[in-house]
């Protein structure tokens, strides 16, 4: 048991994240876990890129990104939004580190089509060492989804994608998503445990869409890791545990469930 829960923070919800929300992670601390956070931003970006009149393309969820976004994305994300978790959480009394992918060469990138994309990355390495020292000596750190190549080039990382890979790299045993509505809904109701497989079907029937799809994509492909669960929940909640509990969607391995 390494104690490390991952926690990605989606831009959907991030100016509605309450002082509480930033003192549950402080008492997560408490409780023996090692908190990470990722962070997105998406709303953010869109609204520096329309201010500069420059228009938000996107393609299968993914923010097409030219030379003049990308410079938009990083000064958003890792200039804006990075800093200011970083000093919300830092006034609850926790240890923290902003981090972007290029420090430490964190997220190795390269694109995924750059004649579809631009810009956009995949991840192809993390630094995980890099990562486990921090925590190590009672850091958290605060990701933004940025990645770096060798050549110094910048790329824009979808925000589920960087967690799922990130926790993945680190062994992290939970990841949650912290989004802007209660976890998975069908028809109207909150799905409390669901499994890959059933979240297939979901995809298919279309209960599941748009910006759900990267993170239910991302809790999957880390379920083959060392994470026993994913779980979604709401950023709108005062505080992420309710009695010890977490509130929200668990996706669980098949072989869990089924005992
Ligand atoms: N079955 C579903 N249950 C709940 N939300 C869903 C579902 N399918 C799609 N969504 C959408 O996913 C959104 C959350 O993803 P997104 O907007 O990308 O948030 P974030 O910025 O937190 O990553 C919800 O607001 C909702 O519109
Ligand atoms: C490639 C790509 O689409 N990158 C995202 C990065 C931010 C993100 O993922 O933010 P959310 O978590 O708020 O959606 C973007 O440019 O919007």
């Amino acid at each position: 048991m390494n104690d490390i829960v991952l926690i990605k923070c989606g831009g959907s919800t991030l100016e509605q994240l309450s002082d509480k929300f930033f003192e549950s992670i402080a008492d997560l601390i408490k409780l023996g876990k090692k908190p990470v956070i990722v962070h997105g931003g998406g709303p953010a970006i869109g609204e520096m890129l329309a201010s500069l009149n420059i228009e938000s393309v996107f393609v299968d969820g993914l923010r097409k990104t030219t030379a003049e976004v990308m410079e938009v994305v990083e000064m958003v994300l890792a200039g804006k939004v990075n800093t200011s978790i970083v000093g919300r959480l830092q006034k609850t009394g926790v240890k923290t580190i902003g981090l972007a992918g290029v420090d430490g060469q964190l997220l190795k990138a390269k694109p995924i089509n750059f004649e579809q994309l631009g810009y956009v990355g995949e991840i192809e390495q993390v630094n995980a060492q890099f990562l486990l020292e921090l925590i190590s000596i009672g850091f958290v750190p605060v990701i933004a989804p940025i990645g770096v190549d060798d050549a110094d080039q910048r790329y824009n990382i979808n925000a589920d994608t960087a967690a799922g890979a990130i926790a993945k790299a680190i062994g992290a045993e939970q990841l949650l998503f912290v989004t802007d509505v209660p976890g998975i809904l069908k028809d109207g109701k909150l799905i409390e445990k669901t499994t890959p497989e059933e979240i297939e079907e979901m995809i298919e029937d279309g209960t599941i869409y748009g910006g759900m799809l990267p993170k239910v994509k991302a809790a999957i492909d880390s379920l083959t890791g060392n994470i026993k669960e994913v779980i979604i929940v709401n950023g709108k909640d005062a505080r992420i545990v309710h009695d010890g509990q977490i509130i929200g969607t668990k996706i669980v391995k098949e072989n869990i469930l089924s005992i």
